[in-house]
Order: structure tokens, then C-alpha cells, then sequence
């Protein structure tokens, strides 16, 4: 696990074997000791290369081990090896391609130089796992970049290009070549020099004026934007402990906040999340077809139709992947404008041409529909593409809940129709929804879930129903946010307890920024509202159940939100950001209350929460129940990357466990009894059987969804 080699006569190279990243695995570490103490004891040996087999340096500590406390005690620990590289009586060299991250990095910070590819990336991502960096680069780093530059690194966990590194004196030298080659001829020139400087150990870190008042103001800093996650606010505490004690004070510090992060609930989460993301690009259809049977028709060139907000992020997202793109928008003045808006996004045409003709499709690998959510005229637009398109041509849809099989029928072409549910901004958003319908086919799936990743989105393979997942389980969330409103609560109210769980945005905020129109469009064509309610139906039901007009009567009254400068707060113009209070919401809801009957009560952030996320979550059980997503892991990424939720909470199915699934089920049965009226709240049979079968941890789920009728 770690390759031994000696060149030139009197160097050493010790190279991390670990494919496909060279992790820092129990076996690893042993390689490594030993050859460190081998290069110590050679005689002959007059320095030392370190690099990564074939490639990468080193991405850091196993990820794997972290759940099993008996790898992780087992093999020499990471800070006695670093200790023994930075001890080392002969110069050590880290020769660094492709990327040195977290203990890699930290193993290069314990050698005395640092020789870098061009194209390498570096950094200390531990925070994104719920830690810190914990095997002395919380030390050392401050001491060699200062603490500003240290700082910024270990709390936003950022991957540093080469270049940048250079400049902030992270890596002493640079090379287009072999970096293994250049880093040999350099540690023979270093042999026999003084080292004492070179150990970062060694050094004190740069002096900062008014230091106590840099991290008071680092730590408010760190808390604003933690959303509260604990390992930022760690990172700078390890930091200041790097400014302000001697090394092996730090180390003693950084050892003790990375024992007390290590076994967090916030760090289980973060791990997860990262399995997560990369099980997604495993993916499976009903038909049996899998990520690692289906080979997938390569796409290079794409047409997306209608250039709204939507439109063009797509367009800019396609390009940046590097396919050539055809942009069909039959509304000329738009036309002009979203040329100019995608030139602006891609600084430059990257590889788009304009057209107003639909015809313009023809030659397209894949076709993205992206015009409003109108059933009809998708319809129109399905049909047309079914003849204009050559034979092959994936046929995609963005819509955000409307039925892939209705417009798949309007064609010729079924197993080749799908859709790409894309996020705002789309080329920003992280989360794509690859939604089948029974008639695509499994190399469509295929097809669609690599452009994903060449586009670098988390793709998520879902089945067909109303809103597919993200959306369907954000229903009853806003649901209970809008009853909770009639009830007696604020939207600062809502807001504060969400954004205090971790979300960016309370659900009222969020909906002023989306936009309040587009669900109120959705309830009309669901005949919730509008010209197709007859005026003696009961306006706080619907179907038997309960139902807020509020949603509706907002909309009735202008206020869409941010776009026209009033929603569910005030904004000081229309398009502006910054929410505030507004007394008229506060009489419109007293109003209403009134007119309806309906007695405010104090409502408590627990309440707040209970209701929204365990509704939410139980809609996740009836998304597994029904098979339109593969698995829980599946639906945590989709909220993860899709919606905000926190990262160190795991994702909505994730915190279930977590909380304990005969929690949720007995807060969603009290909620049940006292609104009766609102399904929602009902506990499905999938969470009660998981219950009754003992609660089995989250990976074990799918064994008691078995034998459910599945989709996918
Ligand atoms: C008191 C206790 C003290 C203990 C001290 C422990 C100290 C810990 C410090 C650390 O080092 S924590 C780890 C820090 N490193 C990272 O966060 C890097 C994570 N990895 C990445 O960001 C990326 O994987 C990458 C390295 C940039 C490569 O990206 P790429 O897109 O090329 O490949 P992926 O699909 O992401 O990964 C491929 C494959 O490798 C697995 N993997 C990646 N990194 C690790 C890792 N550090 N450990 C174990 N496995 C890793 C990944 O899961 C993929 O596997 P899969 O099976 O294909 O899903």
C-alpha cells in the first residue's frame, strides 16, 4: 500500500498505492511508517519523494473507516506519521498531481517541501464531513500562510487551484512535467541542508494584530453562515489555538475538538451525504436495468426550447459541459434578450447558435423542453418534435410536475422521452431529477444520468407522478406552513424556526423568491382554484380536505413575492432581496382568521417544525412506499442538493433515523388526531411497519419496502 523505491542513487520514493483516490487507509498508514523509518535507517538514502500511484497525491484520510472506530485505532495514526516525515533528518518532498486533500494535504504539510503539478488542486475540505482538519493541519497551515489565509481555507474547506497555492506560498514550486521527476532532481539538490526551518513545527505563526478581536469577529462570522453546523465554528477555535499556543499545545487542542466532532451526530450526517451523492450515479430502472449494465449513447450536440429564466440556464449549463447548443425560443424580442443574457453567462457565445424555428432541433443528440407549465402546450411542442427530430433524439421535458407519460404519448418515440427537472438557476443548482415514465428506456436513463455528470450535477434517477420527489414532498411541507399561518403563526415566525434548523431560507421567504404565482398556475390546472370552483364550495376545503386559500388570496392581491416587491414580506422595489416585516400581512391574516372563524394560538418553533418536516418526511415514506425513488439515500441527495436542507442533518429521511423513526411516527399520529382533515399527517403504512419491525437503520429500509409494487 505504499511503494518503496530508490532513484538516482540516494532517493527515496515512497509512493501512496490506494486507488482510485490513494486514501490514508489503515494499510496505507503502515506502508507509510515503515517506509519512513526505512529512509530514515538507509544510509544511503540522502532524501525522501513522497507521491500518490498513478496520479493523485492523496484524498486525504479513508472516509470509509470513520464509521468503525476498530479501523480507525487500527495502523499507526496519522499524526505519529507526520510527525516522523516532519522529523525526518533528510529532506522530504511532497510531489503533488492531481490533488492533495485533507490528511493528503496534511501529510505534505509535514514534509519540508511541497512540489506541485500545474493542474493540481489542494485543500483541507474536512469541515464538508463535519470535522476539522485533525491531523496537524490545523497547526500547520496557520503557521506557513498566516492565520487570515489559513483561516479562510480550513473553514470554507475550499480546493485551491496550484496556481493560487504558489502565490500563498502553500507549494514552494511548480511544473508542467513530471512532477515526480522535477520533485527527485529537487530533493538531491536540498541534501545535506539545514532543515530546522523548513519544520513547520518548528515555527511560530506570523504575528496578527488585535488578534482576540480578528477571531471574535471570525467566530460571529463563522456562526452566520454555519447554519448550525458545528465544525466551522471548531476550525476556528483550532485556528486561534495555532495563533496563540505553542505546537504541541495546538495539537493537544486540535486533537481534543476532533475527538468531540469525530463521534457527532453533525459529522454521521456529513458522511453520509457524501455517499450519498456519489451512490446516486448508481442508479436503477423496474425493468431491471442498472447503472453498471447500460451502456449509454454519447451526446454532443442539444436543442433547448423556450428561453425563459429556466431556458437559459439550461442552455449555459449544456454549453459549459461542452456540447454545442441550439437555442430555440419562437418569440423574437425574447430571442434578442436571452442571447444577450446567455452571452453574458458564458462571457462569449461558448458554442450557442439562435434560432426562432423549431426546425432547428433537427439535428440535436437531445431536445430540452423548457416553455411554461402548460400541459397543452407542451403537448403541441412534444408532437412537433416527434417529427422534426432526427430517429435516435432523446426527447426531454423540464417540466417540475407535470405527467412524462402524457407527453411521451404525444409522440413516436416513448422510450426515447423523459425528463430533466432542472433547479433555479439551472446552471448553478447542483440537483438534477432524471424522471422516467414505464416507456423510457433504460439506455434513455443512461444516456441522461451521464450528461449529468459531465454537466457536474448530482443526477438523481426518479419515477413519474405529480412532482416527482423534490416536489412532491415539498407539498405538504408548505401545506402545514400555510395551516400553520391560519392557526396564529408569522411567517417570521416559520421562517426563524426552519433557517434556525439549518435551511438558507425559511418556506416563506422561499416562496417569495420562487415566486408565488407559480404554485397558485399549479393549483389552477389542478382545479384547487379559479374560475372551476364554484362559489358554494366551502373555501377551507377541498376534496374532503382541508385547504389554505391563502396562497391564493395573496396572489389575488398582486403580491407574487420579490418580483413585484410584496409577498409574504415587503421588499423595498420589485426584484429586491432583503425581506422585511409587513404590518399589512399581519391585518390580513388577523382578517382573516376572523372571517373564518379561526382562533390564533401561540405556536412554538417546535410545533413549527414537527409539523413542516415531519410531513415532509412521511410523503418521503410514501415516495418509497410507491417505488418512485430507489431508495432513501436517493430522496436524502435530492433535498440535500435540491433543497437546501442542512447537510450535517443528512437529508429529511436521514434526520427520521436520526430523531428516531417511533418519534416521528408518534408526533405525526398527535398532529393526525388534532387535524384530522389534513391526510398529510396521516403516518403511512411503510413508517409504521419500519416501527414495527424494530426501527432498522437506514440502510436496511429497502429489505421491509420489499414486495411493494415499485416503479422503479
Ligand atoms: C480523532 C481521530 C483523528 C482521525 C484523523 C483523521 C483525519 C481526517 C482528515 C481527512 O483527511 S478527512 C478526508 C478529507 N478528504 C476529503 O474530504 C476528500 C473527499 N473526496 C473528494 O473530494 C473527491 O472524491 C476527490 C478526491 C476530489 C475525487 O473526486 P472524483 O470526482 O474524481 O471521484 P469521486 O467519485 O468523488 O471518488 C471516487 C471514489 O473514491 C471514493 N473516495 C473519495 N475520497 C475518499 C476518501 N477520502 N476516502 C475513501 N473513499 C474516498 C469515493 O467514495 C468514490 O468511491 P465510489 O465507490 O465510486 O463511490
Amino acid at each position: 500500500m505504499a511503494q518503496y523505491r530508490i532513484v538516482s542513487g540516494s532517493v527515496a520514493v515512497i509512493s501512496i498505492q490506494n486507488p482510485p483516490v490513494n486514501a490514508l487507509s489503515a494499510a496505507v498508514r503502515e506502508g507509510l511508517l515503515l517506509s519512513v523509518r526505512a529512509a530514515a535507517s538507509d544510509p544511503l538514502v540522502r532524501s525522501v519523494v513522497i507521491s500518490g500511484h498513478n496520479g493523485p497525491f492523496c484524498g486525504g484520510a479513508d472516509i470509509k473507516e470513520f464509521g468503525n472506530v476498530s479501523h480507525l485505532e487500527s495502523g499507526p495514526h496519522l499524526v505519529e506519521i507526520f510527525e516522523s516525515v516532519e522529523a525526518l533528518a533528510k529532506p522530504v518532498v511532497a510531489a503533488i498531481e492531481g490533488f492533495a486533500l485533507g490528511g493528503g494535504l496534511e501529510l505534505a504539510l509535514a514534509c519540508h517541501y511541497r512540489f506541485g503539478h500545474s493542474e493540481a488542486r489542494v485543500g483541507l475540505p474536512e469541515v464538508s464531513l463535519g470535522l476539522l482538519p485533525g491531523a496537524g493541519g490545523s497547526q500547520r497551515l496557520p503557521r506557513l500562510l498566516g492565520v487570515r489565509a489559513a483561516l479562510d481555507m480550513i473553514v470554507t474547506g475550499r480546493h485551491v487551484a496550484a496556481g493560487e497555492a504558489l502565490k500563498l506560498g502553500l507549494l514552494d514550486r511548480l511544473t508542467d512535467g513530471n512532477t515526480v521527476d522535477a520533485a527527485v532532481r529537487f530533493a538531491q539538490s536540498a541534501e545535506g541542508k539545514p532543515l530546522d526551518d523548513r519544520r513547520l513545527g518548528n515555527r511560530p505563526c506570523p504575528p496578527l494584530e488585535n488578534i482576540d478581536a480578528f477571531f471574535e469577529e471570525a467566530l460571529i462570522h463563522a456562526r452566520g453562515r454555519a447554519r448550525g453546523a458545528a465544525a466551522p465554528l471548531a476550525c476556528v477555535q483550532a485556528v486561534r489555538g495555532a495563533a496563540t499556543l505553542p505546537f504541541l499545545k495546538g495539537m493537544e487542542l486540535e486533537k481534543r475538538l476532533m475527538e468531540t466532532l469525530m463521534t457527532s451526530g453533525q459529522a454521521q450526517a456529513s458522511r453520509y451525504c457524501f455517499f450519498t451523492e456519489r451512490g446516486a450515479a448508481r442508479w436503477t430502472t423496474p425493468t431491471g436495468a442498472r447503472w453498471d449494465t447500460c451502456r449509454a449513447r454519447p451526446i454532443s450536440t442539444a436543442a433547448v426550447i423556450g428561453l425563459g429564466t429556466m431556458g437559459r440556464g439550461i442552455t449555459v449549463a449544456l454549453a459549459r459541459a461542452g456540447l454545442s447548443v441550439v437555442a430555440v425560443e419562437t418569440q423574437e424580442h425574447q430571442l434578442d434578450e436571452a442571447q444577450r443574457a446567455v452571452s453574458r453567462m458564458l462571457k462569449g457565445g461558448g458554442g450557442v447558435s439562435y434560432s426562432a424555428d423549431l426546425q432547428a432541433a433537427a439535428g440535436a443528440d437531445l431536445v430540452v423542453e423548457a416553455v411554461f407549465e402548460d400541459m397543452a402546450v407542451k403537448e403541441e411542442i412534444f408532437k412537433q418534435l416527434s417529427s422534426v427530430c432526427k430517429p435516435g433524439a432523446l426527447l426531454a421535458t423540464n417540466t417540475s410536475s407535470l405527467d412524462i407519460d402524457r407527453l411521451a404519448s404525444c409522440t413516436l418515440r416513448p422510450e426515447q422521452v423523459l425528463g430533466l427537472h432542472f433547479f433555479a438557476p439551472a446552471h448553478v443548482m447542483r440537483l438534477l431529477e432524471v424522471v422516467s415514465g414505464p416507456r423510457t428506456s433504460p439506455q434513455t436513463v443512461a444516456a441522461a444520468m451521464q450528461l449529468g455528470r459531465r454537466m457536474g450535477k448530482v443526477s438523481v434517477a426518479v419515477g413519474n407522478c405529480p412532482g416527482f420527489v423534490g416536489n412532491r414532498m415539498l407539498k405538504p411541507y408548505l401545506e402545514q406552513a400555510y395551516f400553520l399561518l391560519e392557526e396564529g403563526a408569522s411567517p417570521e415566525l416559520v421562517d426563524a424556526a426552519l433557517e434556525e434548523f439549518g435551511f438558507p431560507m425559511g418556506v416563506f421567504k422561499m416562496s417569495d423568491l420562487s415566486g408565488l404565482d407559480i404554485g397558485w398556475r399549479v393549483r389552477k390546472e389542478e382545479g384547487l382554484t379559479g374560475p372551476g370552483v364554484t362559489a358554494d364550495q366551502p373555501m377551507r376545503t377541498r376534496r374532503g380536505r382541508r385547504y389554505s386559500p391563502l396562497g391564493d388570496l395573496m396572489c389575488e392581491e398582486g403580491r407574487y413575492g420579490q418580483k413585484t416587491g410584496r409577498g409574504w414580506y415587503l421588499y423595498d422595489r420589485p426584484g429586491a432581496r432583503v425581506a422585511r416585516s409587513d404590518p399589512w400581512l399581519r391585518s390580513f391574516l388577523e382578517e382573516y382568521r376572523e372571517r373564518h372563524g379561526l382562533l390564533a394560538r401561540r405556536i412554538d418553533q417546535q410545533e413549527v417544525l414537527e409539523r413542516c418536516l415531519y410531513a415532509l418526511i412521511n410523503e418521503g415514506f410514501r415516495v418509497l412506499e410507491d417505488g418512485v425513488a430507489a431508495s432513501p439515500q436517493n430522496i436524502d441527495a435530492i433535498y440535500v442538493f435540491g433543497y437546501g436542507w442542512p447537510k450535517h442533518r443528512g437529508g429529511p429521511m436521514f434526520y427520521a433515523a436520526q430523531v428516531g423513526l417511533a418519534r416521528v411516527l408518534e408526533g405525526l399520529e398527535k398532529y393526525h388526531k388534532a387535524h384530522p382533515d389534513s391526510p398529510h399527517l396521516q403516518p403511512c403504512s411503510l413508517l409504521r411497519r419500519l416501527v414495527a419491525s424494530g426501527s432498522p437503520p437506514i440502510h436496511k429500509w429497502s429489505e421491509v419496502v420489499k414486495g411493494h409494487r415499485s416503479q422503479l
